[in-house]
Parts: structure tokens; C-alpha cells; sequence
């Protein structure tokens, strides 16, 4: 398997399984708490179902626990991670700054990204451990993508190495958990701050799936509407509201304006999905916009391009779209939910933290 392989939509559809099962766990996890009565934390919950589809994934184990305290030291690490490359930082418009560090932020990523590589590196011990006592082959279906790396690694002509090895890991994690997580807790929020949305969604996907019905992959594409609240929600709330920064390799003009070699290139997306001279009521959450439309998020249109466009477009795309859909989907289905006693839709807390990733300021709660 290569890297590229890891996201082929045949690759994709062999871990369905994989994902029916951790959104199955997530189900069951609310249940438990709103049988105790208990609020959810949205964030949270979401967070442990898309770390524990992307650890199977690339290692084969459960990285979040809903009870243990260890996913949330997990999640805070991948957090802390992200908000510390995101913030502005001075030393990009004063490298001379640079080595002062005046807000910490390397500090910090250098202190995260330290702790999460060493995670990584005991899997990778432990699978050399294990392959080096194995008698026989490994059966093909229960081959995970560290075992292709290891595979590109110990080749003939090694193509990779440890250190490449432990840094894509942590790309992926980076790339592929929070991204889901943020992405469902936004919509929940749109949801719980839109209650005649969330109920016509609601009706749709009871209308397709139908009583004592599971939801599964397959239905996605018999609810554009639910569609439609994803894409609203990617529009408001891209989770990677600048994409990731480029570099300029030499002087460009671009539209008239002049771009100087080396500077940090950030598209701010955020910005794009708010402009009035594009979209009518910016500011409103209206899925309705994209019924009957064309626009998609898979980059083709610009005016909606939470995952990239073009060479270096999100490889996870397909893998992120499936479980964004699924987790919503049966979140929507299984419970009716409702804000905690007391808050009323319109003082539903809004307010956005901005690092690579952009997330609520305070974990969404809700009761179900
Ligand atoms: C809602 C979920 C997700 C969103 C919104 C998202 C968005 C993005 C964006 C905006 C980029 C940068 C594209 C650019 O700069 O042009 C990116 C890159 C990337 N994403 Fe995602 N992503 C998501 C989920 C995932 C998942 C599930 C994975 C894989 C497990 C993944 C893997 C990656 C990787 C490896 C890159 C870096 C690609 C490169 O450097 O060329 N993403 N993603």
C-alpha cells in the first residue's frame, strides 16, 4: 500500500465497517450519559469517535477512550498543537523575531509535537517487536498503514525513515481528527441555534431510514438536505479557516497585487464563505442555498474550498466526507436534542478560537 493507496476509494470502502462501528460506540457512549441525565460534550465525544477511526485506521488500536481521562490529554496535545502553529505570530512579519519567541509558540509546538512523536514511535517499536517474532505472513485485510510504511521503509531501496515515518503519522492525526470533530460540533451548534432546520432535517432522515433502521454509508447520497447543513456548515465554519500556509517561491503578481519571494501565503477561506458580494445573508446558517445547486466542497468551486483546491487539495477529502455525514447523520437520528436548561437558542455561544483550526471557544453541551 502506498500513501495514495491509503485513500482510494476501495481503501475507503474497506474500512466502512471501521466506521459503522466507532459511530455505533459513539452512539451507545450518549446513551449511557443521557440515561444518567448528563449533558454532552459534543466536542469531546466527536473528538474520541474520530481518533479511534483514524488510529484503526494507521494502527489498528482505540488512541481515545469516551470514560479515560487519556483521550483528553490526547485531544489537548493535538489542540495545543494546532493553536500553536495557527496563532498569528509577530516573527512572520519580523523574522528577526524569530529566535526570541516572544509568544511561546514554538516553544509550545516543539513541546507537543515532541510528546505526540513519541507516541508514534512506541507503535513503531512495538510492530518491529511483533513482525520480527511473527512465523507467518500477515493476512492482507488486517494490514494497517504503519505495516505499509514499515514495508516502504525495510525495501529493497528504502524510500522512507523513521523520522519521515513518525512526522507523516502526526500529519495525519493532526489532519484527520480535530478537522472531523470541529466540523460535527459546528453543525450540532448551527442545529441547536436553528431549531425549525434541525427539525426539517431531522424529518428527512427519519423519512429515508425509517424506524429501527441503522443509518449506514449508503443513505448519504438519499439526503441532500443533511447534505446541504454539512456544506452550510463547512461554509461558516471551515475547519482550517486559512487552509495551510504557503510559501511564495519568487516575486508574483496575482490580480494586481504584488506577492515577494518567501512570504507566508494564507488563503483565508473563512473570509470567502462570509463575503456578502458571493453569498446573500452571509452571516445565516441557510443550507436551503445549496438545494438544486452544484456547488460542492471538492474544489472545483472557489467559493467554497474548506478542503483546498488543486495539487495540495486535503488527500482525506472522501475519508472526511463519509464520516462527517455518518457521525451527523446517526447523531441526528437516534436522539432528539435540546440545549441545557436555561439557554435559549438565541444565546447559543458562538464564539471561535483561531489556530490552524478553528473551534468553538467553549465545548458545545447539549442534552439528548
Ligand atoms: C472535515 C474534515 C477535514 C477538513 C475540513 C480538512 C481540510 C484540509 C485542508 C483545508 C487541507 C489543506 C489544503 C490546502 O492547503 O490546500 C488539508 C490537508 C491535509 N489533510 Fe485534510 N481535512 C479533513 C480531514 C482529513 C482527514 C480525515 C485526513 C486523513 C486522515 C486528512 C489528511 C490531510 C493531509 C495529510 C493533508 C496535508 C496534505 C498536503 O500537505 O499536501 N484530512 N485538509
Amino acid at each position: 500500500m502506498t500513501f495514495t493507496q491509503l485513500f482510494s476509494p476501495q481503501r475507503i470502502e474497506a474500512t466502512k465497517a471501521l466506521r459503522m462501528k466507532k459511530v455505533q460506540e459513539l452512539v451507545n457512549f450518549l446513551s449511557e450519559s443521557s440515561e444518567r441525565g448528563e449533558a454532552v460534550d459534543i466536542s469531546r465525544a466527536s473528538f474520541v469517535t474520530a481518533l479511534n477511526i483514524i488510529s484503526n485506521i494507521l494502527f489498528s488500536v482505540n488512541l481515545g477512550s469516551y470514560d479515560s481521562k487519556n483521550s483528553s490529554a490526547f485531544q489537548e496535545m493535538v489542540i495545543g498543537y494546532m493553536e500553536s502553529i495557527g496563532n498569528p505570530d509577530v516573527s512572520n512579519f519580523f523574522p528577526f523575531m524569530r529566535l526570541l519567541d516572544l509568544q511561546g509558540n514554538s516553544k509550545k509546538m516543539k513541546e507537543y509535537s515532541g510528546k505526540l512523536l513519541q507516541v508514534f514511535r512506541e507503535f513503531y517499536d512495538a510492530r518491529i517487536l511483533e513482525n520480527s517474532s511473527r512465523i507467518d505472513e500477515k493476512d492482507v485485510s488486517s494490514r494497517d498503514f504503519l505495516d505499509a510504511l514499515i514495508d516502504l521503509q525495510q525495501g529493497d531501496e528504502s524510500e522512507i525513515n523513521i523520522d519521515e515515518i513518525e512526522h507523516l503519522l502526526l500529519d495525519m492525526f493532526l489532519a484527520g481528527t480535530d478537522t472531523n470533530s470541529s466540523t460535527v460540533e459546528w453543525a450540532m451548534t448551527e442545529l441547536l441555534g436553528n431549531p425549525k432546520t434541525m427539525t426539517k432535517v431531522q424529518d428527512e432522515i427519519n423519512r429515508v431510514i425509517r424506524q429501527n433502521g441503522d443509518v449506514q454509508e449508503s443513505h448519504i447520497s438519499k439526503l441532500p438536505y443533511l447534505q446541504a447543513v454539512i456544506k452550510e456548515t463547512f461554509r461558516l465554519h471551515p475547519a482550517a479557516p486559512f487552509l495551510l500556509p504557503r510559501k511564495a517561491e519568487r516575486d508574483v503578481d496575482i490580480l494586481g497585487f504584488h506577492v515577494p519571494k518567501d512570504s507566508h501565503v494564507l488563503v483565508n477561506v473563512w473570509a470567502i464563505g462570509r463575503d456578502p458580494n458571493v453569498w446573500e445573508n452571509p452571516t445565516q446558517f441557510e443550507p436551503e442555498r445549496f438545494l438544486g445547486k452544484d456547488i460542492d466542497v471538492k474544489g472545483t468551486n472557489y467559493e467554497l474550498t474548506p478542503f483546498g483546491a488543486g495539487r495540495r487539495i486535503c488527500p482525506g477529502l472522501p475519508l472526511a466526507l463519509k464520516t462527517v455525514h455518518l457521525m451527523l447523520a446517526s447523531l441526528l437520528y437516534t436522539f432528539e436534542w435540546k440545549l441545557p436548561n436555561g439557554v435559549g437558542s438565541e444565546d447559543l455561544d458562538m464564539g471561535e478560537t483561531f489556530g490552524l483550526t478553528v473551534h468553538k471557544t467553549n465545548p458545545l453541551l447539549a442534552c439528548l
